[in-house]
Formats: structure tokens, C-alpha cells, sequence
């Protein structure tokens, strides 16, 4: 470890900072390991072994040897685990905050909506195990039938973001374990300790060794890392949460195999709010969606489109609403607004709110800078701008920062073409009392989810995932998430009598 973990842990064994390979721990071929930096400080608390792709065959082969075993539990045994895991997540809640904290920058009540959010994944598919069935077909030959089975794929890989990372580990390890695979997290430089965390709990509950493992890695060793278990031949899938530009890297890697993947790739998400919407309820849900995590969700809002007749006052709402944040480190009291989690962040909001203010926006909160307190922490205090134009790179590309743009439009047609008018499709929010637009721009608006009247459509219940250069492949939702991780066989059979 770095240095002294700056808080206690009720679970010490959560503490422990090795690679879990085969149920033990386990330090990189080279003896090198990485620093974890707090966020909310800029300094570094812990460290990980920075693994390299020396170090990705001993756990492959791991969990493949617990797929021959594991693959064959039954449902049941299988959604029976999946409970004793929730459950022991839940028992671990308090420890797992405080370390998404410290890694993330989110403020604790945030990570504590993480933890809950990320067990009502655990939960889902605990039910989803023992819900995979196949079908029977009769066949149009006489004396035919045909039936189709679904098979555990083999070992998944999981490739997992910074932004939330116990949900996004939870919403990917309890699809392929309750599908009957074992899986290779290997989490980001960022936030390797709460996937470490979760997995050793995996093995509390009941998991063979080398059912969930974990290999950790520097942002350096992560291009290679990530190479090498892609192209692993007994890697049968992979799952990856990020940026469309590394997508299309994995998505290329695994299609020189042929491997089965899904991608839950970036946003652009276009929210947009009509003059007969419910201002108050638009507000809340902007206020809840843009500044969660500092802005840094796939599904933020992006692109804030408001109808003309409402602009200003709704403009003056959300000023209002935001000048109450308290922008500070997650662990202090009273904190609603926490660092980005990593200085990239910064780098990239300030070029994006010159370049908005080059271009004519007007900067009506906050300052479009990083914080120059000298807190050493990756701070921006958050930032409203009006006028904000489709040909700016805020407009164009995601923000994953606390920088939010206004803009204006006229008609129902003209923000249905310029919602669409993004290579992303991840999520749209349309805000109108008017049942018969409603209709009309959820099947309109070009995303793999659109919510009407509500900034909040990620649920373990509904399938997650975007269309165009956000993704392909659903998490979550009944059915169609476990399938991700399933292959359908089909017999036939020739029965003679009949
Ligand atoms: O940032 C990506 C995922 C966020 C969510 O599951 O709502």
C-alpha cells in the first residue's frame, strides 16, 4: 500500500489493496504497483499492482477452470449465491462508500446512492438466473421438432469505467455469474479498489475461486492489459463501459475473434424541455441529472434545449438552484458537489467552455475554470452558459464536467432534427405535458432510451444501452441483459411414429 489509508474500515479484509486471482491475492509479474489519488485532494492514498499482459493468462486460466465447475451449478445455486452477495454488500455499505469517496470524488450521499443503485443489480439478477429458458419448435419437415437451449458463453472479461464503479461492476458480474460465466474485471487506474472490494465479497458469499476475478492496472499498462484479454482465446466475451473512441478500439479487437461483445459506449444526451412542461419537475430533474458526480454520467444531460417562451425564467430557476450547491470534498459535511475525478476533466471542460465562449455563449454562472484555491483537489466550481450553439464543441462532444449550456429553439420539429443531429445515441429527456408529443418524441428522438418527464431512466428493470456510435448490446432489463452473456443452441431431432 502507498500510504495509510486515510479512513477505517469496519471490514479490514476490504483493505486489502492485491490483485484477486483464483481467490488469492495476487501482485503484478513485476512487482509493480500504481498510486490511487483522492480526487478531492490530489493525493495519492493507496496503491494497486499494475499489472501487464504478462499477468492476464493465470487468470484467464483461472476462470476458466472455475467455469467447468461453475457453469454446471443450477440456476437456483447460482441465484442463491447472487442473494448471499447482495447481502453482504449491503452489510458492507458504510466501508464501500467511504472508498468510492476517496476514489471517485463523489460526495458520500452520492456514493451511498451508488451502493444502492449498484445492489438493485445484485437483486434483478438473483431473479433473472432462474428465468433463462429456451423454446420448442415444430418443424415444417413431418416427423421433425426442434428445441433451443442457452448455454453460459465461457469467461467474460469486463472492462469497467471510473464514473461509477460499483454499479457498473455490479450491473456486468451479476449478468455473467447469474448466466453462469465466470469473469476478468479489470476495473480503471481511477477506482480499482471498490471492484477489488466487491469481488473479495463475491468469494465471502459463496463464488468458487476464479469466478469473479480482478487484475489491476496503471492508465499506462491499461491499452495492454485490456489487448491481452481480448484477444485471449478463452476469453468468449467482453463487456466495456466508455468512451466511444476506446469502443471502437475494443470493439475492432474482439471482432478479429469474432468474440461476442457489448458496448455501452459515450453520450451526447440532448434534454429538452417544451413551454407547457412542469418547470418545477424539469428543474429538479436537470439539478439531479447535470451536477451528479460532477457531470461525469454517460447519460448526462449534454445539450439543454428550452423552448422560447420559458428561456429566461427557466434559465433564472436553475441559476438559483445551482448557486445553493456546496462544492467541496465528498467526506465534508454538507457537500452536493464533489472534484471530477481525474485532472483530464479539467483539462477539457475549461477548452470547452473558452472555445462555447469564443463562439458568442454568455457565462451567466460560475467561471468556466478549475478551481485556483490551491485545495490540490480537481475541482470546477459549476458553470452555467446561455446562448449556446450546436456548432460548439460543448455541444458536439461529451462534457463530463460540471459545465452546462442553455439553448434555445422555436418548434417541436426544429429540436427533434437538432436532438438527432449527434453520431450518439445513448439517452434523450423530453419534458411536455402534452401526451400526443410525448408519444411522438419517444419514438422520434434517436436514442436507445428517452425519458419523458424524468431525467432518471437507468433501472436494473429496463434494458440499458444506447444506438448509433453509443453502443450495441443491452445491460440490464429482463431477458435480453442475461442473453448477453448466453449462447442459443438448437437440436433437432427426427422422432419417427409422428
Ligand atoms: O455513466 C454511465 C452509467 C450511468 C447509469 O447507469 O445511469
Amino acid at each position: 500500500m502507498g500510504s495509510e489509508f486515510p479512513f477505517t474500515l469496519a471490514d479490514s479484509s476490504l483493505g486489502q489493496l492485491d490483485c484477486l486471482v483464483d481467490g488469492e491475492p495476487v501482485v503484478a509479474k513485476s512487482g509493480n504497483r500504481f498510486e490511487i489519488i483522492d480526487p478531492g485532494s490530489g493525493k495519492s492514498w493507496a496503491s494497486c499492482p499494475d499489472c501487464r499482459e504478462e499477468d492476464v493468462d493465470a487468470a484467464v486460466q483461472s476462470s476458466h477452470r472455475a467455469f467447468q465447475s461453475y457453469s454446471k451449478w443450477t440456476p437456483r445455486q447460482r441465484a442463491q449465491t447472487l442473494l448471499k452477495w447482495h447481502q453482504e454488500i449491503i452489510a458492507a455499505r458504510d466501508d464501500l462508500a467511504k472508498i468510492l469517496v476517496h476514489e471517485t470524488g463523489k460526495p458520500l450521499a452520492e456514493a451511498y446512492g451508488e451502493i444502492d443503485y449498484a445492489t438493485t443489480f445484485t437483486w434483478w439478477f438473483v431473479g433473472e438466473a432462474e428465468r433463462v429458458q429456451g423454446s420448442s419448435i415444430v418443424s415444417a419437415i413431418p416427423g421433425r421438432r426442434a428445441v433451443t437451449i442457452k448455454q453460459p458463453v465461457g469467461v467474460a472479461a469486463a472492462l469497467v469505467p471510473w464514473n461509477f464503479p460499483i454499479a457498473l461492476t455490479l450491473r456486468k458480474a451479476s449478468a455473467a455469474l447469474a448466466a453462469g460465466c465466470t469473469m476478468i474485471v479489470k476495473p480503471s487506474p481511477e477506482t480499482p479498489i471498490t471492484a477489488l472490494s466487491v469481488a473479495r465479497l463475491a468469494l465471502k458469499a459463496g463464488f468458487p475461486p476464479g469466478a469473479l476475478n480482478v487484475l489491476t492496472t496503471s492508465l499506462e499498462g491499461t491499452p495492454r492489459l485490456a489487448e491481452a484479454l481480448c484477444l485471449h482465446p478463452l476469453v468468449k466475451k467482453v463487456t466495456f463501459t466508455g468512451s466511444t473512441r476506446v469502443g471502437k478500439i475494443i470493439s475492432g479487437l474482439c471482432a478479429r475473434n469474432l468474440k461476442k461483445s457489448t458496448m455501452e459506449l459515450g453520450g451526447n444526451c440532448p434534454f429538452i424541455i417544451f413551454d407547457d412542461a412542469n418547470l418545477d419537475q424539469a428543474l429538479g430533474q436537470l439539478m439531479g441529472l447535470k451536477w451528479r458526480h460532477a457531470g461525469q454520467a454517460c447519460v448526462s444531460s449534454n445539450r439543454v434545449y428550452v423552448q422560447r417562451g420559458v428561456y429566461d425564467k427557466f434559465v433564472d430557476l436553475v441559476v438559483n438552484a445551482t448557486s445553493q450547491l456546496k462544492m467541496g470534498h465528498g467526506m465534508a459535511d454538507g457537500t452536493t458537489l464533489g472534484p471530477v475525478t481525474t485532472p483530464r476533466s479539467l483539462d477539457r471542460a475549461e477548452d470547452m467552455a473558452k472555445d462555447a465562449l469564443a463562439k458568442g455563449a454568455k457565462l451567466v454562472f460560475g467561471t468556466g475554470k478549475r478551481d485556483a484555491s490551491g485545495s490540490g483537489g480537481y475541482f470546477m466550481a459549476p458553470t452555467v452558459l446561455t446562448n449556446v450553439t450546436d456548432d460548439m464543441l460543448m455541444s458536439q462532444d461529451e462534457i463530463f464536467a460540471p459545465l452546462l449550456g442553455f439553448s434555445v429553439f422555436d418548434t417541436e420539429e426544429e429540436v427533434i432534427q437538432r436532438a438527432n443531429n449527434t453520431a450518439m445515441g445513448l439517452t434523450s429527456y423530453a419534458f411536455t405535458k402534452n401526451v400526443d408529443r410525448l408519444w411522438r418524441l419517444f419514438e422520434l428522438l434517436e436514442a436507445g432510451m428517452v425519458g419523458l418527464n424524468t431525467g432518471n431512466n437507468s433501472s436494473a428493470e429496463a434494458p440499458f444501452g444506447g444506438i448509433k456510435e453509443s453502443g450495441s448490446g443491452k445491460e440490464s432489463g429482463k431477458d435480453v441483459a442475461i442473453e448477453e452473456f448466453m449462447i442459443t443452441k438448437s437440436g433437432t431431432f427426427t422422432i419417427e411414429g409422428l
